[in-house]
């Protein structure tokens, strides 16, 4: 079973999470490309999405499912996105396609995060995968500083935009043992939209994908 294979089954797992009438979160990613292209099969129980990057909008609408504005709803039962890096506790380092921003605030209008993931994303503890970071582009400089005072390796993601407009600054080489406070700390941080930690958004569930199968993890 190749990577491929085990993203296209725990995104199988994953639909097992539909609330069946109830609008659904939709994440961004290779990951949730395959569970998108599943959705097709469900499209009758799902009456609209919410999703959280363009990319995602356009494979969302390419199968006939509506997207609707986050502002136009009131109710979220279930969010699925998958993740670059995820601890058995839920903690998650996002953003690996730049999409963290509108990932994070769909995550918190919410009740539950169902994360989908193959084997390779479980991890430990947070920081082996590139921390991203999304700027304001005017404050690109006074966080890089930051990052290295916090003992990382930061360079700015080339030729690169968000959906939002803005920059992202990948930090390689960070420690990062207590991410409740990193993420507090660093999104305190005037100019930084958000950080791809998500430890005050995290999963309740996540779905691992294995050669043998796919566990549920209940954090
Ligand atoms: O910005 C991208 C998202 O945070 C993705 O959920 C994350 O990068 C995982 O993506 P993939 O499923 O492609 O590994």
């Amino acid at each position: 079973m190749n990577q491929d294979d085990m993203k296209r089954a725990v995104a199988r797992a994953a639909l097992d999470e539909i609330v069946p009438g109830a609008i659904l979160g939709v994440g961004t990613g290779s990951t949730v490309n395959f569970l998108i292209e599943l959705l097709a099969e469900r499209r009758d129980d799902i009456p609209g999405a919410v999703s959280s990057s363009e990319a995602s909008t356009e494979r969302l609408n390419a199968i006939g499912i509506p997207v609707l504005e986050l502002n136009a709803v009131e109710h979220i039962p279930v969010y699925i996105d998958g993740a670059d890096e995820v601890t058995p506790q839920g903690c998650m380092t996002k953003g690996g396609g730049g999409a963290l921003t509108r990932e994070k605030i769909i995550a918190s209008a919410s009740d539950r995060f169902v994360c989908i993931v193959d084997q390779s994303k479980l991890v430990d503890r947070l920081g082996a995968f590139p921390l991203p970071v999304e700027i304001i582009p005017m404050a690109e400089a006074l966080i890089t500083r930051s990052l290295r005072k916090r003992g990382g390796r930061p360079t700015t993601r080339k030729d690169f935009l968000t959906d939002n407009g803005n920059r992202i600054i990948d930090t390689q080489g960070l420690t990062i043992k207590d991410p409740v406070a990193f993420e507090q700390t660093l999104t305190a941080e005037p100019g930084v939209v958000t950080c791809g930690t998500f430890a005050l958004t995290p999963a309740h569930r996540i779905l691992v994908a294995t050669p043998d199968g796919t566990q549920t993890i209940d954090c």
